[in-house]
């Protein structure tokens, strides 16, 4: 409380000289004759000086206040070498970036300064979570106060557009949601003929005789052809008839997503610095998109299904721009997760011969039949797989929100970070499943390793969060989980080996979603 007065007190009183050397340099004359007494001590460089002591002595006072108004204690914070702008941290971050290194960066970070820790990001202090119970705040029990924006809504309005619903939050998100619910109903989702259709096209273009694909590139085009057909009815049908269009806007739309994450990570600042080649990117997936729908809603099949998105977009009198938004989100919804998670499950397939025979070992019991809906549950190591493979790389990396007001967070204060933490409104909060998953009192010792065993009597909550939590949580989700073990099992019904052919290390970019930098190179052989 005393310092909290003496800081109140430093604060005033450098107000009070800078407003009065002011007023007395800028005011007229008449006005100016009042402060006589005072002008022999009003020096302008004084005055000029005290600008940074009243910068400094607010803010101390601004945190000593709110820590014992809402009884939180100050966080840990990052050693800055630039304490005033945290340029030092963007260098950082963009050289994690290039070096593709960033996720291991921060996770070193958690382990040397807590489970939360503060930033600064141009000026902007930004917490770095780990912590399960702050995210169940974030996400689920206080989800009114942290809605998306900042720096994460910025990049999915540039590149997804204003209306997508990764962009939006309040009313606006819950029609949204609303509207794409009811594509994924059980039965909806259940019914595995569209996912077969893709998956028998996919298993068509992998070599027979051992020979190296790059199984990423394939990956991508048969998520994005699938999540096509199913939300819309009509799919891309890139696997079949890869046009110079569709390549087109796959680099596209990997170049836009790229660039504005990556301007996420490094902060506001990169957002003022124009960009032509991203301006073009953007243009080229809308014009691709407004093509799709033109084409798709002339298409006769389209009205003969029983619930579609893009049947019910068109018939709400939505505009083109909201149409394009939404399915925009629907390709990076239903294409990249999928498909980052499919490629490195395989990576690390090509190099474990023992979990590849478990999973055989599972799938006999269909002597060769394609699964059905329940089979595929009923597949308790093909699921832990893949579960063990959202744990070590969640396509969804990182994310963030901000706070609508300021507000409370139970851990992050205290040396210990076991105290709770004062956020003042407008800050954003991010997090990273990569370090959060493989923390040691939570997964264990061998948190880093690749067993997917540990899902027999590990139980979790909000420690582990591939699909996110609370109101937001992944609407895709068993969409997702179906496709996915529907992939694997008809995989290893058709081939009984994979094996590498890329000696690299895994390395992952990061862009709004991860994928793997020199993608996923194997080979399979035949049953
Ligand atoms: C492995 C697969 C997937 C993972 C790991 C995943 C992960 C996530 C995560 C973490 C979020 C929350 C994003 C945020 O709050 O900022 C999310 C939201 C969403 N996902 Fe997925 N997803 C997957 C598959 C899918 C699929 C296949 C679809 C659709 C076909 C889909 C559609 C969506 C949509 C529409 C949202 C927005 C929900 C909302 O804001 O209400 N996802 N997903």
């Amino acid at each position: 409380m005393l310092s909290e007065t003496f800081y109140l007190a430093a604060k005033t009183l450098s107000a009070v000289y800078i407003l009065t050397c002011a007023a007395h340099r800028f005011l007229p004359d008449p006005a100016r004759h009042q402060l006589r007494p005072v002008t022999p001590y009003m020096l302008p460089w004084v005055a000029f000086a005290l600008v940074p002591v009243y910068l400094f002595t607010s803010s101390k006072y601004f945190w000593l206040r709110n820590n014992r108004v809402h009884k939180t204690k100050p966080g840990n914070v990052y050693p800055h070498r630039d304490p005033i702008l945290g340029v030092d941290w963007m260098i950082s971050a963009s050289k994690g970036l290039k070096a593709y290194n960033l996720l291991e960066i921060w996770d070193g970070l958690f382990a040397s300064l807590g489970n939360s820790f503060w930033h600064l990001a141009f000026g902007k202090w930004i917490l770095l979570t780990n912590e399960p119970e702050n995210l169940k705040v974030l996400l689920s029990t206080q989800f009114e106060s942290w809605p998306i924006g900042g720096v994460r809504q910025t990049t999915t309005v540039i590149t997804l557009g204003p209306h997508a619903i990764f962009s939006v939050n309040g009313k606006e998100w819950q029609q949204g949601r609303a509207l794409i619910k009811p594509s994924f109903v059980r039965n909806q989702v259940a019914d595995l003929e569209c996912q077969d259709r893709h998956v028998e096209r996919f298993l068509g273009k992998i070599p027979r005789d051992g020979s190296s694909v790059d199984l990423q590139k394939l990956l991508y085009l048969m998520t994005m052809d699938s999540a096509t057909d199913f939300m819309f009815g009509y799919s891309t049908e890139m696997l079949l008839n890869p046009t110079k269009e569709t390549s087109e806007f796959t680099q596209a739309f990997d170049h836009a997503l790229y660039v504005s994450a990556s301007r996420a990570r490094l902060g506001w600042i990169s957002y003022l610095i124009p960009d032509k080649k991203l301006d073009h990117s953007v243009r080229t997936c809308q014009k691709f998109i407004d093509r799709y729908v033109a084409k798709a809603s002339n298409d006769e099949k389209l009205k003969e299904r029983p619930y579609l998105f893009l049947h019910e977009l068109l018939q709400s009198g939505a505009s083109m721009e909201h149409i394009r938004d939404q399915l925009l989100a629907i390709v990076i919804g239903g294409r990249d997760t999928s498909a980052s998670t499919l490629s490195a499950l395989f990576w690390t397939l090509a190099r474990r011969p023992d979990i590849v025979q478990k999973i055989r070992d599972e799938i006999a019991s269909l002597d060769g039949q394609k699964p059905t809906w329940e089979d595929l549950k009923s597949f308790r190591f093909v699921n832990m797989a893949l579960k063990e493979t959202l744990r070590l790389w969640s396509p969804v990396v990182t994310n963030m929100r901000c706070a609508a007001k300021d507000t409370v967070l139970p851990k992050g204060g205290g040396a210990d970070g076991q105290s709770p933490l004062f956020i003042p409104k407008g800050t954003a909060v991010r997090w990273s499943l990569h370090s959060l998953h493989r923390r040691k009192d939570i997964f264990g010792e061998d948190s880093h390793e690749f067993r997917p065993e540990r899902w027999e009597t590990l139980r979790t909550s909000w420690e582990y969060l591939p699909f996110s939590g609370g109101p937001r949580t992944c609407i895709g989700q068993q969409f997702a989980l179906t496709q996915m073990a529907y992939v694997v099992v008809r995989v290893f019904q058709t081939f009984e080996t994979v094996e590498p052919r890329d000696e690299r290390p895994m390395l992952h970019t990061l862009s709004t979603t991860t994928s793997l930098l020199n993608g996923c190179h194997v080979g399979f052989k035949a049953s």
